[in-house]
């Protein structure tokens, strides 16, 4: 018998890719899965690519219903998680992937979010110095938003290094039509993604903060983009260097940060990371450029946003939450073309 898992919010992008690999982990045992509009239905009716879980039936989304486990995901739109966490006796460990319990700040809660501000969780990214261990022992833990852990991912050790400055830091991130959920939106209509590139929430986007709160930069410039591609995140990262620097020293810097860890690889130079590389796994690509003419650093990071940005991220969480191999169930292959 492996672990008693629970996944709120099944029915959902999320919810349906940690089914995915919660199927095939070698340690946890899916013993709950709920939805909203979509309980009492089978998993296999709305995840037909789902064979091992398809017979499981979605019940409904009470605190009652998902207690009974060591470890509950919450893959619940904002706003929902805050409320059925509070209701959870303790002992029960909690990855939550939405936004609710990611921010320190009131103040910059208030400004991005609608709704109570609520008590930010350990901050889920194991990749940042000292979060392992953090993680490690926390009973709540929030996950990234898939955006930012892109962002901070290649921004983190450049600050800490001293190589980059904290001001001015200018990120385009684009990403597939799966960031935004599953829930009927006009704007994410075949016909309306198809053939399109186009900007959204431009300077005033939710995940800007929580770069700035995990990486310490202090003014951000950022810019999401909506690509017509089901999955993927590609973020460019400009940022200014305190001296001059030449692209293999920013490379080396990065090499170092992440020599060891499972799933975040600097490229080589000459190769740019590709979204496509990421599909499916919990890979992240990373590569380093100065740019001749300004000397700014840029660095491209590529993941899978429902991969590292959402459900290979929650279970590499919980698998140091419940002290397993972080690597358990989490594939680094992606699948192409
Ligand atoms: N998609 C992504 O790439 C990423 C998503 N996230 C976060 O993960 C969470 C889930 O996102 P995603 O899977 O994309 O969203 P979806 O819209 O695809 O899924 C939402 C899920 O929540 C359920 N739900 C909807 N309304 C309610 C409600 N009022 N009470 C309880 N359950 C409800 C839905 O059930 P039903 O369908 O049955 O109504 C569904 O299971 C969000 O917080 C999102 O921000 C974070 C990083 C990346
Ligand atoms: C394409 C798209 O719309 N993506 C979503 C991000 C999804 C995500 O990471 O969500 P949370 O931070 O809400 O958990 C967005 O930009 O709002």
């Amino acid at each position: 018998m492996g672990h008693r898992i629970a996944v709120a919010g099944a029915s959902g992008y999320a919810g349906g890719e940690l089914l995915r690999l919660l199927a095939a982990h070698p340690d946890l045992d899916v013993v709950a899965v709920s939805a909203h509009a979509n309980a009492g239905q089978r998993v296999g009716d709305v995840h037909p690519h789902l064979r091992s879980l398809a017979d499981r039936v979605f019940v409904e989304t009470t605190p009652e219903a998902l207690a009974d486990v060591d470890l509950l995901f919450l893959a619940l739109p904002h706003g929902a998680s805050a409320g059925l966490a509070a209701q959870l006796p303790p002992g029960v460990k909690v990855v939550d992937l939405g936004s609710d319990h990611r921010l320190t700040d009131p103040a910059a809660y208030a400004r991005y979010y609608d709704g109570d501000f609520a008590p930010a969780w350990t901050y889920g990214l194991p990749e940042l110095p000292g979060q392992r261990a953090a993680i490690a022992a926390a009973e709540r833990v929030a996950n990234t938003g898939c955006h930012a852990a892109a962002s901070i991912l290649a921004i983190a050790p450049l600050l800490a290094a001293g190589v980059a400055s904290p001001d001015d830091v200018v990120v385009t991130s684009t990403s597939g039509t799966s960031g935004a959920g599953r829930s009927p939106a006009v704007r994410l209509l075949g016909s309306e993604v198809m053939g399109d590139l186009t900007a959204y929430k431009v300077g005033a986007h939710r995940h800007a903060p929580e770069i700035k709160q995990a990486t310490g930069v202090r003014t951000l410039t950022f810019v999401p983009v909506l690509a017509p591609m089901p999955r993927g995140i590609l973020a460019t990262v400009a940022l200014r260097p305190v001296s001059a620097t030449g692209a293999a020293d920013v490379r080396a810097v990065l090499a170092d940060a992440y020599a060891g860890e499972p799933f975040v690889r600097v490229l080589p130079e000459g190769r740019q990371p590709r979204t496509s590389a990421t599909t499916g796994s919990n890979s992240v690509q990373l590569q380093a450029a100065v740019d001749e003419d300004s000397g700014r650093i840029l660095v491209t990071s590529a993941l899978d946003n429902l991969g590292k940005g959402a459900a290979g991220q929650a279970v590499q969480l919980a698998n140091l939450m419940l002290h397993l191999d972080e690597t358990a169930g989490l594939p680094v292959d992606g699948i192409a073309p």
